[in-house]
């Protein structure tokens, strides 16, 4: 399977710019996601890569096939790009069985009758439907209904496949079953997969790497290691998981070392790492399970506050505090249950990640 490579994509509609620049690679056999917030640019990135949508300007190459490019004017039609496609609006036929919805790009391309018996069946057997084969769409589940879309999507062995929120119309649970199986069913035919969602738990789970964009720009791209313990933008931190922001004065106590004072708490924090080059206000970023919870009297020497809990959720694998230090809001995650009488926080150097420098 080919790379994805994708230069430069400008994409307006009338005065919205709903890509600005948008430049990404995808490399073979990887299930790379694109995350945001809707109207973030994820659709029409997917739907340029497709060839339903036609950018202002940039390129887009599928191994040694360019697919678009503004420069040259080339816009490979989307029927010759091979790409498997399940899109939120891509509904199966209702009035064709199973079997007929997932023949149906075969018969398109015009595969011989065995051949083509043969590739149904190997792809509803391969997503666990062979059995549903003389249904109709109505006698099927929302998950079913989504299992066939992806059936008729990889049936004629695409280059790539594209999913747009694929599980959009599963409950919570086959949500959770549909995210491993289809990683299992991608890593099994080796399909290089661009998946777009706004659910950064399903994001997380899935994805070799991950996209971060808002507002038609990219703002990160990393593993979800990287994404979650090393956000590089604010807005990254606190859209991928919980997070607290912390913004102060930045103070260097030595060539190596960094405080920053916030206001409102009571003692400076130490950094174990700072990207700032001289500015003074800069902005860190610290999970809330990255947050030790300690009996007041057993402070450590650095990185600790005296804090107040607010109130304390219980929610099964985990308690959530909101806490106050000074005039400053907080929220911490702890795995047992709350230390008794007065607490402290401590807060570890390596933990605290600029996100922000200004
Ligand atoms: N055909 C169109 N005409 C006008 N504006 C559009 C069109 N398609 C998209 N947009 C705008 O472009 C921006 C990006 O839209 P896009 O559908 O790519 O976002 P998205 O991140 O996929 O959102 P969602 O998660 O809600 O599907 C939005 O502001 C949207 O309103």
């Amino acid at each position: 399977m080919p790379d994805i490579t994708v230069t430069g994509l400008v994409k307006s509609f009338g005065s919205t710019r709903a890509l600005d620049n948008v430049s990404f690679t995808v490399a073979d056999k990887e299930l790379f996601t694109l995350l945001g917030p809707s109207g973030c640019g994820k659709s029409t990135t997917l739907m340029s890569i497709a060839g339903f949508q036609h950018p202002d300007a940039g390129r887009i190459d599928c191994g040694d096939t360019t697919y678009f490019d503004a420069d040259t004017k080339t816009d490979l039609p989307a029927e010759d790009r091979n790409l498997g496609i399940v899109f939120q609006s891509y509904a199966i036929w209702p009035h064709m069985t199973v079997f007929d919805n997932v023949a149906f790009p075969l018969r398109v391309r015009k595969t011989r009758r065995a051949e083509l018996r043969t590739k149904v069946e190997q792809s509803l057997e391969l997503l666990e439907i062979a059995k549903l084969s003389g249904r109709y769409p109505h006698e099927l589940s929302g998950g079913q209904q989504q299992r066939v879309a992806l059936a008729r999507a990889i049936v004629y062995s695409p280059t790539v496949l594209l999913l747009d929120e694929p599980f959009s119309n599963l409950d919570a649970k086959l949500r959770e079953r549909a995210r491993v199986w289809l990683k299992d069913l991608q890593h099994s035919l080796g399909l290089t997969t661009i998946f777009v969602t706004h659910d950064q738990d399903e994001a997380l789970s899935m994805s070799d790497r991950i996209l971060v964009m808002n507002e038609g720009h990219i703002l990160q791209t990393g593993t979800p290691q990287e994404i979650y313990h090393h956000p590089s933008h604010r807005f990254v931190a606190s859209f991928v998981g919980q997070c607290n922001l912390l913004t102060g004065n930045l103070s260097r106590t030595s060539p190596d070392s960094h405080q920053l004072l916030i206001a409102g708490t009571p003692a400076p924090l130490t950094l174990a790492a700072t990207t700032s080059t001289g500015a003074d206000t800069v902005t860190v970023a610290i999970r809330p399970e990255a947050i030790t919870l300690l009996p007041e009297d057993q402070p450590r020497a650095e990185n600790c506050w005296p804090a107040e809990i607010r109130s304390v959720e219980f929610l099964g694998d985990h308690y959530l505090y909101r806490l106050r230090v000074g005039t400053v809001d907080l929220i911490a995650a702890t795995a047992s249950a709350p230390p008794t009488g007065p607490i402290a926080l401590y807060l570890p150097p390596d933990a605290l990640v600029d996100v922000d420098v200004t």
